[in-house]
């Protein structure tokens, strides 16, 4: 079986593994279900007809290891004459039609054209032909991937059968890998810089695969598996509304629009995850630093803490963080061993899964060589849908963020300044920098009760300052700190205090401390 045979000459052992997995999800089903009653869902795409060929590959396989025939007895099963259904559509592009047709004549595929919506073309369908399972090529990455696993039964209000997804794990470069190492034909569309194909209304070749001729100076698309980043696969298509995957991962458009809150501000909390701090074996550095920072940037810090190495601590905390602040920052548990679950947690406040990154694959690849054998790297799996990698030449690794959530893998306060300052500049960085602020540090020996009534009048005369007090030993000084972005007041408010109580203040200056 040609196609069998050229995955296995190749020496792509990523294409290898992801072959293998499908072809084991489509034997499994040709084993479940009967062949009359399941159907393969194709409509001339990159992803279908990727599919058509493993399904072809796999019912050979299963043929092959259930009836264990020989010589040319396998030659009646290198076609897969399977129940194919097709949603024609009058606003489908004619070079899809023309490929669906030609294909399934091709292939002996029983095609069923249905010209109604999905949903009650599967109902006719399903009343007509019993139909337990129906294979389609969605994808991790696709807008209805969500949540899906290889087999998921339909969803609720659709007809009942199973949807069978044997290269959900697959990503567009596997998808590319797949058809030219199989050399198998593919829509004409995709060598003219069309990625991921919808309607004739809504689908554009891939803005990112333009090239200028220079001789004519026209536009020219380079083909669709010249993609370098496969996660803008879509940027040629017309956004829908409560596209919630594409609008978090949309890059192209830069960071996602943080709403501010009251007078312009932004506000920033930070989790930490670590059981040894909850301990007391260990002083958490990170996060004072990073309350420095975000403070120097003009940002509001308003909640920092600590959760246990928990998936459910981490995602409890995430999910209150996520919707109360513009960014939420996280560190610790970060990485390969058994308590670093940070990204499960991550992904169970997003309600997404963990899935394979390919592109942070590859940066792990480099970076960990040999240790890591590229089939399974468990430090790869990023949730899914919502991961951004931010890039910084002066990092290995990018740094990850999802939706609006921030993730270090700094361990301590110099790596954690360094990433803070790749962060600044990285070209999609969801720091926005603001209008500084300005504090004034008054200290006093008075006592917290003879001041605690002029304080209390100073923060209403002064609503837009924050005024806060705090001391290092009870007998000690009292440090008294207005904090605002208007200097101005920052300093009247220092000195309407210090007059009413005349050398009783002294200015102080936490750097000297
Ligand atoms: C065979 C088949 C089965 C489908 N089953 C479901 C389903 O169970 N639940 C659902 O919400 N959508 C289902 N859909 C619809 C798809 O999730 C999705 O809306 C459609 O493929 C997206 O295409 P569009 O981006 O062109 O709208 C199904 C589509 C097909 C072709
Ligand atoms: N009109 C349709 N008729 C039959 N099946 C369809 C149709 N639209 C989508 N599907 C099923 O849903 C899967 C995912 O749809 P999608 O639009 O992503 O197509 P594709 O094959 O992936 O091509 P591309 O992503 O390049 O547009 C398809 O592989 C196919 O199984
Ligand atoms: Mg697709």
């Amino acid at each position: 079986m040609e196609i069998d045979e050229a995955i296995r000459a190749s020496s792509d052992r990523r294409l290898q593994t992801k072959y293998n997995s499908a072809a084991y999800i489509i034997q499994r089903a040709f084993a479940l279900y009967e062949f009359e009653q399941v159907a393969f869902s194709f409509n001339g795409g990159k992803d279908s007809t990727v599919l058509l060929h493993l399904l072809r590959a796999g019912y050979f396989l299963y043929k092959k290891n259930t009836h264990r025939p020989k010589g040319n007895q396998m030659d009646h099963v290198l076609n897969c004459p399977m129940r194919t259904i097709y949603f024609e559509s009058p606003s489908a592009f004619p070079e899809i039609n023309s490929f669906t047709y030609e294909t399934a004549s091709i292939y002996d595929l029983q095609l069923e054209v249905i010209r109604s919506d999905f949903k009650s073309g599967l109902e006719a369908l399903l009343e007509q032909k019993p139909t337990k399972a129906i294979f389609l090529g969605t994808r991790i990455g696709d807008p209805n991937a969500v949540g899906q696993e290889q087999f998921s039964p339909s969803s609720i209000g659709w007809p009942p059968f199973m949807r069978v997804n044997p290269i959900l794990d697959w990503s567009y470069r596997d998808v590319w890998a797949f058809i030219l190492t199989s050399k198998v034909q593919y829509c004409s569309l995709y060598d003219k810089g069309y990625t991921s194909i919808g309607s004739i209304y809504d689908t554009v070749p891939n803005p990112l695969l333009c090239t200028i001729d220079s001789l004519s100076n026209t536009e020219k698309f380079k083909p669709a598996y010249l993609l370098s980043d496969g996660r803008l696969e879509r940027a040629g298509r017309a956004k829908k509304r409560n596209q919630v995957s594409e609008a978090s991962i949309d890059i192209r458009n830069g960071p996602n629009i943080i709403h501010s809150h009251q007078n312009g501000a932004l506000m920033a909390s930070i989790i930490a995850v670590g059981d040894e701090i909850l301990f007391g074996n260990v002083e958490d550095e990170i996060a004072g630093t990073l309350c420095r920072k975000l403070h120097a940037i003009g940002w509001h810090v308003s909640h920092k803490s600590v959760v246990r190495n928990e998936i459910d601590s981490v995602a409890e905390e995430v999910e209150n963080r996520k919707s109360t602040d513009n960014l939420v920052f996280l560190f610790g548990g970060v990485g390969p061993l058994h308590s670093d679950v940070s990204m499960a947690g991550v992904a169970k406040a997003f309600g997404t899964r963990l899935a394979p990154d390919e592109e942070f694959e590859e940066y792990l690849r480099h970076l960990i060589g040999n240790h890591c054998t590229g089939d399974r790297n468990e430090m790869a799996l990023l949730p899914e849908g919502i991961t951004e990698l931010l890039h910084h030449e002066m990092l290995s690794v990018p740094l990850i963020k999802c939706g609006n959530v921030v993730i270090l893998s700094a361990t301590n306060a110099y790596e954690v300044e360094k990433q803070w300052n790749c962060l600044l500049e990285s070209a999609n960085t969801p720091l926005v920098q603001l209008a500084p602020f300005f504090s004034k540090h008054l200290s006093t020996m008075l006592s917290d009760v003879e001041l605690s009534e002029t304080l209390s009048r100073l923060c209403l005369d002064f609503p837009d300052l924050n005024i806060s007090c705090h001391r290092k030993a009870r007998t000690g000084p009292l440090i008294i700190s207005s904090t605002g972005k208007d200097q101005t007041r920052v300093e009247l408010a220092a000195k309407l205090l210090s007059q009413k109580y005349h050398g009783a203040f002294s200015e102080f200056n936490f750097e000297g401390v």
